[in-house]
């Protein structure tokens, strides 16, 4: 464990949610959902497709209602509407990086797109930085999305959102469009990040494995509920109290193998 594993967790919260709740018309996507995020810390959602994980990281991002509830980031509770220096703050990592990045735009341009938007000097360092930051180098600078495979589009789109130095980092699956090898790869430079960096994120997958690797606490959701808050240590350790989250560990294949084997 890093250092930064260490003293992550110490110091106010990035972000309280507390009772928060999204409906879409008559349908309650989140329900009353609670947790906060220490700075440095890395937060897991976890729970079957649908349950609402999704919902939550685009409730916090302003893409979807906030319905009930409150979600406070910084100590300052979420309107409406985000103003633009909150997206300086909190940016967001898609699952897929195919459709994320624009097909007519260089990794240049991709990158410069944020620094225009918030007016942030000295790009030409800090492109550079990013694209080494991510592991790619110069040489891609001036390539398009199609000349680049999906897990070097997926190191874009996390130079993309590292670029304007933001806090808070909101990862949707970001390895799940990805193959097995590329996942592992991309997965240890969001752990090399963490490492240097003192940034804190939220990490959406449906795979216990992918989750334990990146984040210390985990909340596991069902239908838009939160059902139990872990931490990762107990996951793997197989002190679960609920039976779905025993569910989710059998299901979950590249976990299986973690659980401890009964006496
Ligand atoms: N804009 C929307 N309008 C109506 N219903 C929505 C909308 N967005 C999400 N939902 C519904 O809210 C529920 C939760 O969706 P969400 O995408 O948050 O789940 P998830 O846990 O992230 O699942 P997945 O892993 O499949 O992405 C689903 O039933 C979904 O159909």
């Amino acid at each position: 464990m890093s250092d930064l594993h260490g003293k992550s967790g110490t110091g106010a919260p990035v972000l309280i949610a507390d009772a928060l709740g999204v409906d879409f018309g008559p349908f309650r996507a989140v329900d009353g959902v609670s947790f906060e995020v220490r700075p440095g810390e890395s937060l897991g959602l976890v729970g079957e497709s649908g349950s609402g994980k999704s919902t939550i990281l685009r409730a916090i991002a302003g893409l979807a209602p906030i319905s009930s509830g409150a979600v406070r980031f910084e100590g300052k509770p979420l309107g409406k509407r985000r103003e633009k220096a909150f997206y300086r703050h909190v940016q967001m990592v898609f699952q897929d990086p195919y459709g994320s990045l624009h097909p007519r735009q260089t990794v240049d341009q991709i990158l410069s797109e944020p620094l225009a938007i918030h007016r942030i000097a000295d790009g030409e360092r800090r492109i550079r930085q990013a694209l080494d930051e991510v592991g790619l180098g110069s040489g891609f600078r001036f390539r398009y999305p199609h000349q680049l495979s999906g897990g070097q589009r997926q190191r874009v789109a996390i130079a993309r959102a590292l670029i304007t130095e933001p806090e808070l980092l909101l990862l949707d699956e970001p390895t799940s469009a990805l193959d097995a090898s590329v996942q592992a790869e991309i997965l240890n430079l969001l752990e090399e990040i963490r490492q240097h960096r003192r940034l804190s994120s939220i990490l959406v997958s449906h795979d216990l494995a992918v989750i334990t690797h990146l984040c210390e606490r985990l909340i596991v959701m069902q239908s838009g509920r939160e059902v139990e808050t872990l931490t990762s240590r107990q996951l793997v350790a197989g002190e679960v109290t609920k039976p779905y989250t025993r569910e989710l560990m059998a299901a979950s294949e590249g976990f299986r193998r973690k659980e401890p084997v009964p006496a």
